[in-house]
């Protein structure tokens, strides 16, 4: 199926390049952390307040792993990646893209959006996350995107190009 998935760490823009770059492609746009919190009735940092982390797990694979779309960019949630199940799914049905930042960057971005629920384990600090994360994030990746001095644009532009081009 032709699908476009991005991963990648959360704040790397998963959600806003993929509404924009849904348009850009004719396709529709999902945001499967929006189907969680619909599901769950509850926000995502209530679910991981909650039920903990490993249940949140457990929902983010089920969810991620039922989705049944076509022509659509997925935006799932930074989480993803540990949900085995899910990114053998996602991979099944569309190309899989990870939008790259390094952690100088992601560093910054993070510091102006306080209060998203991001999976941190006890004492794991921002570096922890990302270097815990960036092997799983490169495994299941088809396609890597570096936004690395990009602004919104051009981070946009350089996705729509690798994928329109393979380039
Ligand atoms: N070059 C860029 N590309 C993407 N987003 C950028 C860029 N520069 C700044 N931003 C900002 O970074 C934020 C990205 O947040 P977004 O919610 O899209 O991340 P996400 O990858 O969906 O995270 P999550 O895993 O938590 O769902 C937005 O506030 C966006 O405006
Ligand atoms: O990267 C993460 O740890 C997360 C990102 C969000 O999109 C949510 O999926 C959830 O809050 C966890
Ligand atoms: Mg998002």
């Amino acid at each position: 199926m032709n699908n476009v998935t991005l991963i990648g760490m959360p704040g790397s823009g998963k959600s806003t390049i993929g509404v924009i770059l849904a348009k850009a492609l004719g396709y529709q746009f999902l945001d499967t952390d929006l189907v969680i919190q619909k599901q769950e009735k509850r926000k995502l940092s209530q679910i991981i307040a909650q039920e903990g982390p490993e249940r949140f797990k457990e929902i983010e694979n089920r969810v991620n792993a039922s989705v049944d779309v076509t022509e659509t960019v997925i935006a799932p949630g930074g989480s993803v990646i540990y949900c085995e199940e899910a990114m053998k799914h996602l991979r099944s049905i569309g190309k899989v893209v990870y939008l790259k930042i390094s952690l100088e960057s992601l560093s910054k971005r993070l510091g102006n959006l306080r209060g998203r629920g991001v999976l941190l384990k006890e004492g794991q600090t921002l570096k922890d996350l990302y270097e815990e994360r960036v092997p799983l994030y490169e495994k299941y990746a088809d396609i890597v995107v570096d936004e690395e001095g990009k602004d919104l644009e051009e981070s946009l532009a350089a996705v729509l190009e690798i994928i329109n081009t393979g380039a």
